[in-house]
């Protein structure tokens, strides 16, 4: 069996799409799976900070293993050769999907969706990394259920990083110049919250100022009066996650249990089995969020080669085990 960690071993079809950093090609690979492969643009490896952002997102998307990020299955974090072979969502991301359809979801499919994202969340941060990036954009979608891709923006608080977002989904205090936490990531998933429960972004803008004028100045209206039909607990605790303060936040694991608690489920607490010990979060965070729309390079996470995660990662997430 060929090595999925290199390029030859995948055979290259159609390009599927094409983001500021990598272009994603349709591939088989070497079981004749069908998987999507992301190979960074030749002006990407030539800028050191975007080159470090693909290598981070390699290393990590091959790190992390739970069902609600992306699965990676082999990739080159470095060199000419780089690249990342994912799932193959034949949707696309959920922006395009929405874009695409022109429908709003249902109650219950957006419910599903940010439950399932909260869950990478909760995974993301029980493990002291902060994603940083999310958005529609970096949600993929089959079957219903959901997946948080895109790592590239990710590290451990222990280590530091740069910290960085999306304008329209960016914390306070990111706009601020502060630094990240997972309090940064609940905002975004209460912007992803307002978006998909109402089928409107809370705030709007043309320009970063405006947006950062309106993040920082502006409270949203209540999600009960844009649509009635969310569970009180819901709306209460996505408007909490767009709470100015970070204190003041929900923690995304308390989303998830709201969610699947309004999916008429009964949430468990998530297992994560691990080898290693989540990173401990430290105050001393490095740099500054980057230009609009695209992020300055993370310090690069723990320093591991890269393996096929299947096998060699650490994390065991079991998501049937119930915590004592
Ligand atoms: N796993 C996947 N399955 C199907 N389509 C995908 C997948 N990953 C990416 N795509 C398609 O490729 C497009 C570009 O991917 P993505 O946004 O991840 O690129 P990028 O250059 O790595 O990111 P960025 O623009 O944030 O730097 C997506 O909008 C989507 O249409």
């Amino acid at each position: 069996m060929p090595d999925q960690n290199t390029l030859s071993a995948y055979t290259l079809h159609r390009v599927i799409g094409r983001g500021n950093t990598s272009l994603v090609r349709l591939a088989t690979d070497p079981r004749g799976q069908q998987v999507a492969v992301k190979i960074p643009h030749a002006e990407t490896l030539a800028v050191q900070d975007s080159a470090e952002l693909f290598g981070n997102e390699v290393r990590l998307t091959l790190q992390f293993r739970h069902p609600h990020l992306v699965q990676g299955f082999g990739g080159t974090p470095f060199g000419p050769r780089a690249f990342l072979a994912v799932r193959y969502y034949p949707d696309g991301a959920l922006s395009e999907q929405l874009q695409r359809d022109g429908t709003p979801l249902t109650l219950d499919g957006a419910l599903r969706i940010l439950a399932d994202v909260a869950s990478a969340l909760a995974y993301l941060h029980h493990l002291g990394a902060v994603h940083q990036d999310v958005k529609t954009q970096n949600v993929y979608v089959a079957g219903g259920r959901a997946a948080l891709g895109d790592l590239g923006n990710t590290y451990f608080l222990a280590q530091g990083g740069k910290v960085s977002g999306s304008p329209y989904y960016m914390a306070p205090e990111i706009y601020h110049g502060e630094s990240s936490s997972s309090a940064s990531d609940v905002y975004s998933l209460g912007i992803l919250a307002y978006e998909l429960l109402s089928g409107e972004r809370p705030y709007h803008g043309h320009t970063y100022e405006e947006l950062m004028v309106a993040h920082l100045t502006r409270f949203p209206p209540p999600l009960a009066h844009l649509n009635p039909q969310v569970p009180r607990n819901v709306a209460r605790l996505a408007e909490l996650a767009l709470a100015k303060r970070t204190g003041e936040r929900p923690t995304a694991d308390a989303l998830r249990r709201a969610l699947l608690t309004a999916l008429r489920e009964t949430p468990a607490d998530e297992v994560y089995e691990t080898d290693e010990k989540p990173a401990e979060p430290t105050t001393r965070l490095v740099g500054r969020h980057g230009p609009v729309g695209r992020a300055a390079a993370p310090a690069p996470a723990a320093p591991e080669p890269v393996r096929e995660a299947r096998e060699d990662s650490g994390f065991r997430w079991n998501p049937f085990r119930r915590r004592k």
